[in-house]
């Protein structure tokens, strides 16, 4: 049920790995379009550069402006009467608010599919969706492009007014520089996490560029099309996107369910109602006029949420948080080279992260720590400590070695605390940390940013203060039992004496 629940979620993120997709770029047609048809916003390189100033890309997130125009516009192309309005709201700045009671179990929203935008979407310029067709270019790099051709295309796109009242700056971890994720999330995995889809996102551009955009500089000017305009369009993918199971697991943006902001306690989802034919939710929870009305963003852990969504929510209160643990082979160990073999026999490394929770930790994670800790003379069992380690290997997961297992929960616990220190460190550091900026609107930002970062290693320290606390009873569960079997061994011999 677990795994069924998980594959019906629908997700505002999907999985993205443009460096493999990437390579089912097919090589450009030489003969392609010798004399392209001039579709792009202007022709001129100074007009051009004029144009892609004038491009607002968006609106500030904490202003309504451009709402009611969404509203409106949304309206007139067939988006039946809605019982919620966007309205300034308390959690996520702007969301849907219930204007009249809302029932539990009660179908909402009804978007048809006139009004979501796919990689089927036409464009204003199509000359330059035909390029990006004809070369094979996946879902997420396609609909990045797309959205910044039409909201170069101003009044003259059809989604002008979605495109208008998008986020100007979307909040996620790919506006961070690389010295304020260094700084601000040092504790965290997260962090290399966020370098990781950085590089991906800048990866993506560059790949783009050299193989299409430099071909076609009259399509796609750089002026308009550059690795600024492809975070912001990538910003908003990962904040926004949908993946619909029903369609297949199809991706849109779908404008007005996107203006749903995400709660932990409830666990309603987006997706394409055949009946209705148009994206729904059906809530979970009642609602009364005034009140925000929520989705779920699906299972995702805090430091999850911050990576696409730039937010952290309360300490707490997110049951599926979990933070990364890093455990490693230790280069000292006599059977280092026997271990990283098997190790990589099952696609896993000398170091790999495993995700904890509050109430526990996976078995592959024992099963790794089993391996870290075994002697040479288990060295017939590392196979199977590999194979059960790896989740994509179907291997019996639940191991047990009773001799090491007092060593293998030493070593968790040993990791854990190198990590609860980094954090403490990180979080005592955090309240005199030098902002060292010279304007009042970077120093807002660098206090957002720092309270965001001490948010989320609060709520990742506190997982593995729990897990401390469990490995240190059970350690001392099995110290204790070890000396009550040793007392009564020596009972016996006295006795026999
Ligand atoms: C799908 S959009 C929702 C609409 C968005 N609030 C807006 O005004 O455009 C996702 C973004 O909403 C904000 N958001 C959603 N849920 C939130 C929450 N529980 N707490 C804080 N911000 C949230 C984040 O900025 C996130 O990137």
């Amino acid at each position: 049920m677990a795994e069924a629940s998980r594959v019906l979620q629908t997700t505002l993120l999907p999985t993205f790995h443009p460096q493999h997709k990437i390579h089912t770029f097919h090589s450009l047609p030489l003969n392609f379009r010798r004399n392209p048809v001039q579709c792009s916003v202007s022709t001129t390189d100074g007009a051009k550069a004029t144009v892609a100033q004038k491009i607002p890309w968006g609106c500030d997130i904490d202003s309504l402006e451009n709402a009611s125009a969404l509203q409106k516009w949304l309206t007139d192309s067939g988006l039946p009467p809605q019982k919620m309005a966007i309205q300034k709201v308390e959690v996520g700045e702007r969301g849907l608010v219930a204007l009249k009671n809302i029932r539990k179990g009660e179908k909402l929203l009804f978007v048809p599919p006139s009004l979501f935008i796919t990689a089927d979407s036409e464009w204003t310029c199509g000359e330059a969706g035909e390029v990006l067709k004809k070369n094979g270019v996946p879902d997420w790099p396609f609909l990045a492009t797309y959205l910044i051709s039409e909201a170069s295309y101003l009044q003259s796109s059809r989604w002008s007014n979605y495109i208008s009242a998008l986020p100007r700056q979307p909040y996620s971890l790919l506006y961070w520089t690389r010295e304020e994720l260094d700084r601000y999330l040092e504790a965290s995995q997260i962090r290399q996490r966020a370098i990781e889809r950085v590089t991906n996102v800048v990866g993506t551009y560059n790949d783009l560029r050299k193989r299409i955009f430099s071909k076609y500089p009259a399509l796609f000017p750089e002026e308009v099309f550059n690795i600024e305009t492809f975070k912001w369009s990538f910003g908003i993918l990962f904040s926004r996107l949908v993946r619909l199971p029903s369609l297949g697991g199809k991706v849109a943006l779908v404008p007005w369910a996107d203006m749903l902001n995400h709660s932990c306690k409830v666990d309603a989802f987006l997706d394409y109602d055949k009946s209705s034919q148009g994206v729904v939710f059906s809530t979970d929870v009642a609602y009364e006029p005034g009140e925000q009305v929520f989705i779920s963003y699906g299972k995702k852990s805090n430091g999850e949420l911050l990576l696409s969504y730039g937010f952290v929510p309360r300490e707490g209160t997110n049951p599926r948080d979990s933070v990364e643990l890093p455990l490693s082979l230790s280069k000292s160990d006599k059977c280092y080279k026997e271990k990283l073999e098997v190790l990589r026999k099952y696609g896993l490394s000398a170091s790999q992260c495993y995700p904890m929770q509050i109430t526990g930790w996976p078995l592959e994670l024992m099963a790794y720590a089993y391996l870290a800790v075994s002697p040479p003379s288990m060295s017939g069992q590392f196979d199977e400590m590999a194979a059960a380690a790896s989740n994509k290997s179907t291997a019996k997961k639940d191991l047990r070695y009773s001799e090491i297992e007092e060593e293998a929960l030493q070593f968790i616990l040993d990791t854990c605390e190198a990590s609860i220190s980094k954090y403490n460190k990180f979080l005592q550091a955090s309240g005199s940390m030098d902002l060292d900026v010279t304007s009042p609107k970077q120093l807002n930002r660098r206090l957002f940013l720092k309270q965001l970062a001490v948010d989320l290693s609060t709520s990742e320290r506190r997982i593995l203060f729990r897990a401390q606390y469990i490995l240190r009873r059970r350690l001392r569960d099995i110290r204790s039992g070890e000396l009550k079997a040793l007392t009564i061994f020596n009972g016996f011999r006295k006795f026999f004496k």
